[in-house]
Parts: C-alpha cells; sequence; structure tokens
C-alpha cells in the first residue's frame, strides 16, 4: 500500500526573476525551492498554496492568480509514501518576500537558478516551466541525492482522468 500526500509548490515570477526560498528547517533543508507544503486534512489545495505561501515568505497571492502548471510525483526507495505535489506559478501577487523561520526568500535571474543547491529533480522539469508548458514528471529516489529513475512528459491540460 502507498500512501499518497499531497503537496503544493508556488513560484512567483516577473519578466526577469522568480523568487525561490532557501528551505531553514525540515525536508529539504539547505536547498533552494519555491513556496509550499502538506495539504491539510479537507483543505483544499489553493488554499493550501496560499497558506504556505504567506506563511513562508509572507507574500499575498490570490487563488485565481494560481495557475497550475504541472504535478510532480516523488518516491523514495524503501519508503511507502508517494509526494504528489501541486505546482503553480503567478505572476499578479502583493507583497514584499520577508525571511522566515522556515525560509529565506530571494529573487533569482532566470539564468542563475541554483540548480547546484536544489532537489535533484528540479533541473529536469525546469525547463518546463521556463517556458510556459504544463508537465508531470515522477520521480523515484533513493535517499535524496539520488534519483533512480523518472518520466517526465508535457501535458495539453492540468485536467485529471
Ligand atoms: C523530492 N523532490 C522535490 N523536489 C522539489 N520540491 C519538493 C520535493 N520534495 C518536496 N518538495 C516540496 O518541498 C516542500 C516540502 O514541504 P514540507 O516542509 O515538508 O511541508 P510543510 O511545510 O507542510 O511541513 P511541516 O509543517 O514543516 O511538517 C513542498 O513545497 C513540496 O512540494
Amino acid at each position: 500500500m502507498i500512501l499518497n500526500k499531497v503537496y503544493t509548490l508556488v513560484f512567483l515570477r516577473n519578466e526577469q526573476q522568480i523568487l525561490l526560498g532557501l528551505k531553514k528547517r525540515g525536508f529539504g533543508v539547505n536547498k533552494w525551492n519555491g513556496f509550499g507544503g502538506k495539504v491539510e486534512p479537507k483543505e483544499e489545495i489553493l488554499d493550501a498554496a496560499v497558506r504556505e505561501l504567506k506563511e513562508e515568505c509572507c507574500m499575498s497571492v490570490r487563488k485565481h492568480n494560481l495557475k497550475n502548471i504541472g504535478n510532480l510525483q516523488f518516491t523514495f526507495e524503501g519508503e511507502a509514501l508517494m509526494m504528489d505535489v501541486r505546482v503553480f506559478s503567478a505572476t499578479s501577487f502583493v507583497g514584499d518576500p520577508e525571511e522566515t523561520e522556515e525560509m529565506l526568500p530571494k529573487w533569482f535571474d532566470y539564468d542563475k537558478i541554483p540548480f547546484e543547491d536544489m532537489w535533484l529533480d528540479d533541473k529536469l522539469w525546469f525547463p518546463y516551466l521556463l517556458k510556459d508548458k504544463l508537465f508531470y514528471g515522477r520521480f523515484h529516489y533513493q535517499g535524496y541525492d539520488k534519483i533512480l529513475n523518472y518520466t517526465i512528459q508535457e501535458l495539453n491540460s492540468m485536467e485529471r482522468k
């Protein structure tokens, strides 16, 4: 039995830059990533995405400005959990990013994304995000630093069958 857990991952973007956060504790510590976390029981995915963005870097976004651009599924050798990550992008948002207990936010130019300090999978699917393509990816990790196998595909729509 595989336990499926839904997570959010939000990227704020403008013409020149993308906002990433350095995770200061817990899962993915010391890696740059988008903002997000577990969807709580009975919580809607979009509400969770808005909540985590606010909690982690004090930025506000409206649900209708979050565009679902991807779905990533992660499994780890020997673990019965599948992380089902819903990826969102937004170009309309309010606030100035602030450091919190969980994240240190920073804007990055598109040609200076710190892939060497990110999850290994990020550099495999970021090209889709950067080209505004929708994507689905599945990654099977051994530990946190080795991908045993993966697939990625471009999608025509994010609708679920
Ligand atoms: C394995 N390869 C991966 N590549 C890219 N991104 C990944 C990822 N694996 C997890 N993520 C994201 O990392 C965050 C974890 O969130 P995480 O800290 O566990 O959640 P949450 O804040 O609810 O936890 P606590 O409340 O601290 O337990 C969450 O956005 C999730 O989408």
